[in-house]
């Protein structure tokens, strides 16, 4: 067991956001969180990361690090990428040499000398990328990871999840769209009114669809 989420509860003043929440997430493991706009997932993301305070316990097995990249990608200005990315290692502890960095580098081919805040979006989410990569943490949560992605970081960023499950690693990652996630998770869930009323673990990305619009989407129809 990697996260052993329970009865999370996050409040934003009178808004009830995360209700009492229970889940356990394991190495190895793909998870992926579905929700509507407004829904919480970014709010969970960040208290299992430990950035926001919340009622409840989320307990992370000793000694494993946790890696997260939000939605949104930020940059300060007159930093370059490779400042960007050496910081962020420096703050988890490691040191891997430029060199290296390169070498990664060149599947996103990046121009890392140059300031991240005025890359293009796909590039600001490839930095993203590239960073959380070199980081090597143990769980990985990445917030709408491709969203904003070209096809060839699609590509990469789909390897890495094989990758990762493979090593053990736990991943939660979120996505508004089922078929580029349905079948990388190995469990994925949906958020509702602040609760995980779903798993959809062994269905289609057809069906899963399917179930949410009938489910919870009726209004639409
Ligand atoms: N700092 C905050 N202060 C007050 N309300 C907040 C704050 N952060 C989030 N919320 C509210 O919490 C709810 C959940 O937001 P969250 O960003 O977690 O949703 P989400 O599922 O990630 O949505 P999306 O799919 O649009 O990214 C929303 O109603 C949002 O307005």
């Amino acid at each position: 067991m990697m996260i052993e989420i329970r009865n999370l509860t996050k409040k934003y003043r009178e808004l009830t956001v995360i209700d009492n929440f229970c889940h356990s997430f394991d190495g190895g493991k793909v998870y992926g969180i579905m929700g509507e706009n407004g829904a919480g997932k970014s709010t969970l993301f960040r208290c299992i990361a430990g950035i926001e305070s919340y009622d409840g316990s989320v307990v992370v097995n000793e000694n494993k690090q946790i890696g997260y990249m939000n939605d949104t990608p930020f940059y300060y200005s007159y930093v370059t990428g490779m400042e960007h990315i050496e910081f962020c290692l420096r703050a988890k502890g490691k040191t891997i040499s430029r060199d290296e960095i390169e070498q990664l580098n060149e599947k996103f081919a990046l121009p890392l000398q140059r300031y991240a805040s005025r890359y293009s979006l796909g590039m600001k989410k490839r930095l993203m990328l590239l960073t959380l990569m070199l980081q090597d943490n143990d769980i990985v949560i990445m917030d709408e990871p491709f969203n904003g992605i070209d096809l060839a970081g699609t590509i990469i960023l789909r390897q890495w999840l094989k990758d990762l499950k493979a090593q053990g690693r736990c991943v939660i990652l979120s996505s508004h769209i089922v078929a580029a996630i349905a079948d990388i998770c190995d469990e994925m869930t949906y958020i509702h009114q602040g609760k995980a009323v779903c798993d959809f673990s062994g269905m289609s990305a057809a069906s899963i669809e399917q179930y949410i619009m009938e489910e919870f989407l009726s209004h639409l129809s």
